[in-house]
This record gives structure tokens, sequence and C-alpha cells, in this order.
């Protein structure tokens, strides 16, 4: 898929994603989906979360850039940007290649209008951050804390009372700031409710993930579940509930109408991953 606009402008370097996954939406499990795609603008930083269980720390890691990511940002020097969660076009597209600089290169959090984690602002050099100083402590979240407010929460759900529910059906019972807890159904009513870490809950437009990408960086979505927990139905959605995949498209392709003067090249994959076995899903057969 490679869609473009008009007029074009050129960018002043040749510019190719060394890693075209700068938006994945991987749901894994007994059977497991892989859906990425990429933009032209993408930078090679990624940040992921790793959520525990209970009983288990949380951990929250930034994974290594590979040295073919580092050699090509510390040639571009790519500059980033306050982030803007509107699909707007940013003012002015920096991409400064005046100041190298051996360190690494600042890598925005995850954008928004508030940093999902204290003292975490768009333009902090998360390199300098200590992890621990930001992780949410699993062991202190108490059942019913939160000020988070989640709109749309099936009742049945909630409640585990659903026409679908079966025995290993689980129920949301409490989130705060970055966690949710995952309570077992009645039928095992002895086992402690399951902590999952997340940056942010996103209520829908504008799509941030999105709107990073576009703007040059890696973005991630990772969910993972039991077999028929929803992850497939998450990813596709139906006409009158669209899924992850459809929303991305749109807004990707909204952003690129919105950047009448830059040029973008989409890629597209859409993997399955089935006992350790990687599957095509856009291969012909
Ligand atoms: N939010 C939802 N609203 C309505 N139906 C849903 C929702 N989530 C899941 N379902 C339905 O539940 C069933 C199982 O969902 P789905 O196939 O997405 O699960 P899955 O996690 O991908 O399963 P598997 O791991 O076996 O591939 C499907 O029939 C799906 O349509």
């Amino acid at each position: 898929m490679a869609p473009t606009s008009t007029p074009i402008k050129p960018r002043p370097t040749p510019f190719t994603p060394k890693r075209p996954l700068s938006y994945v939406s991987a749901f894994i499990s007994s059977t497991s989906s892989i859906a990425s795609s990429s933009s032209a603008a993408t930078a090679n930083s990624t940040r992921a979360n790793v959520g525990g269980t209970s009983g288990n720390p949380i951990k929250k890691f930034q994974a290594a850039l590979s040295s073919e990511s580092r050699s090509h940002r510390l040639l571009s020097t790519p500059k980033p940007r306050p982030i803007s969660t509107s699909l707007a076009p940013p003012a002015s597209p920096s991409r400064s290649t005046s100041s190298l600089n051996a360190s690494r290169p600042k890598t925005p959090g995850t954008p928004g209008r508030r940093s999902p984690m204290p003292g975490l602002g768009s333009e902090t050099n998360v390199s300098r951050i200590d992890p621990e100083e930001v992780l949410v402590d699993a062991a202190t979240v108490e059942p019913g804390d939160g000020d988070v407010y989640i709109d749309n929460i099936d009742e049945a759900l909630l409640h585990g009372n659903s026409s679908n529910a079966g025995d290993q059906d689980q129920v949301f019972t409490s989130a705060n700031h970055q966690t949710i807890h995952i309570a077992p159904s009645s039928t095992s009513p002895s086992s402690a409710p399951a902590p999952y870490n997340f940056d942010k809950i996103l209520t829908g437009t504008p799509n941030e993930p999105i709107s990073a990408a576009m703007e040059g960086y890696n973005a991630l979505i990772f969910a993972c579940g039991q077999t028929a927990s929803g992850k497939t139905f998450t990813l596709s959605g139906d006409p009158d509930e669209p899924g992850i995949i459809p929303r991305v498209m749109r807004d990707a392709f909204a952003y690129i109408r919105a950047m009448s003067d830059w040029e973008y090249l989409l890629w597209c994959s859409y993997l399955e991953i089935t006992n350790k076995a990687i599957h095509d899903l856009l291969a012909a057969g």
C-alpha cells in the first residue's frame, strides 16, 4: 500500500525505516495475531511495557536500539518534536542535522495531553530516568482505587453474567492510574485478582499511537489474552464497532491528508502466530 498526497515535497534526505513496525497490534495467546504498518516518517525508538501477574513485580523497560538504528539516528539526528494529540500538521517538521550527540537521543513518552507517568513530559529524556522511580507497584494498589473513568464498559462483562460467560471468563474489578485488576470468575473465588499494568487508557480519537507513529516514532500496542477473550474482535471489530485495524487505517490516512506537503509511504503486514508458527495472512493462497 503506497498512498501519496499531492503536491509532494521530497524529503531532504532519503529516509527508510529500518524496522517496519511503527504500529503493531499484537494479540498473543494460544492463537495470536499481529497487524502492523509503518510510515516513512518512522524513527527507530521503541518502548515496551511488561505487566506482571499477581505476586510478581511489574517490569517496565525500554527496548534497546539496534546498532543499525543507532547509526541511523546518529547520522540523521531526528529531533523529537513536542507531541501533538491532534491530527493537525505540526508547525515545522524539523530534522536537524546540526547537533550530533553521541548520547542516546531523546525519546518521547506516549503522546498525550499529560504524561501517563508522573514527571514524564513529552520532552523528557527517558534514558536518564530510573525505571524503579516511575514504576507502578501493583502490590500497593487497592481494589476500588481509581480516578480513571472508563466509558461503555459492558455491564454484563463487568459482573460476569454475560450470556457468553463461561468458566474461564474474567471480571474487571478495579482500575487506578496505571493498573487494572482482573478477578477470576466465581468458579475460582479463592484466586486473587491479577494486576495488569498500562500506560494509559485510549478512549477514542485522537488516535495517539497513530499520531506518534506519523510524527516519526514507533508506536506499539500489545495485547494478550486467553482464547476467545476478544483479541481478534478488538483488532477487526465489525461495521458498528470498528476495531483497531480499521481505526488505524482511518486515522493514518486522515493524517496523511492533513499533511498535504509531505509524502508518506505505508507498509502493511498482517501476521498470525499460532503455536509458534508465523502465518502471513495477506499471502496469496
Ligand atoms: N467486545 C465484544 N463485543 C462483542 N462480541 C465480542 C467482543 N469481543 C469478543 N466478541 C466475540 O467473542 C468471540 C470470541 O472473540 P475473538 O474471536 O475475538 O477471541 P480471540 O481472543 O481472538 O480468540 P482466539 O484466541 O481463539 O483467536 C467472537 O465471536 C467475538 O465476535
